[in-house]
């Protein structure tokens, strides 16, 4: 499997409309796209665009609120009630070759291949495998970058 870019930084917070007057107020954010709900993954979302000197897509903030009670996120936000980084999420070419390639390393992955928040096909790795970090990995959208 090889690397693809750093797609976001998924940050939870117990309020996005707190968490966007902090990227725009403090943070001097300016593209910043409507929130939205995602019934499916039990999250409010909303990306913060960061810009780049080329004009491809910058890596993006993605504010993560719980939506429902079993939202896989509320564990996180009551160990952390202010909120706060919570996963990274790296692009690969072809999902189910790396689903295999992590699996293929003992590393415990977190349910079935959904659809994520950009459409394309994801799955998360267990922290504990991944040196403390929750990693989320995707397939690079088509015709992205
Ligand atoms: C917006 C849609 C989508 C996208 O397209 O981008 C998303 O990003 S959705 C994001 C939300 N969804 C998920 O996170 C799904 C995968 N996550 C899970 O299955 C669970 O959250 C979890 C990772 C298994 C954690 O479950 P939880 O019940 O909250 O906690 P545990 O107590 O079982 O945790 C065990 C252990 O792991 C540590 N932990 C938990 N979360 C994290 C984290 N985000 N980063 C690092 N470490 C984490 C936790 O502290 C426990 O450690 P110990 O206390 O040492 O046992
Ligand atoms: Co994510």
């Amino acid at each position: 499997m090889k690397l693809g870019r750093l797609n976001h930084i998924g940050v939870a917070t117990p309020s996005i409309a707190d968490s966007i007057a902090h990227y725009r107020e403090t943070m001097g954010a300016t593209d910043i796209v409507e929130p939205f709900d995602l019934p499916e993954q039990g999250v409010k979302v909303c990306f913060v665009n960061t810009p780049t000197d080329s004009g491809m897509n910058g890596t993006q903030i993605e504010l993560i609120e719980p939506l429902g009670e079993g939202s896989a996120i509320r564990g996180f936000l009551e160990k952390n009630p202010l909120g706060g980084q919570h996963h990274v999420c790296f692009e690969v070419e072809d999902i189910a070759a790396a689903r295999e390639w992590f699996e293929g390393k003992g590393k415990r992955i977190l349910g079935p291949t959904r659809i994520g928040a950009h459409g394309t096909p994801i799955f998360f790795v267990h922290p504990k495998d991944m040196m403390g970090q929750l990693t989320e990995i995707m397939e690079t959208p088509k015709g992205a970058h």
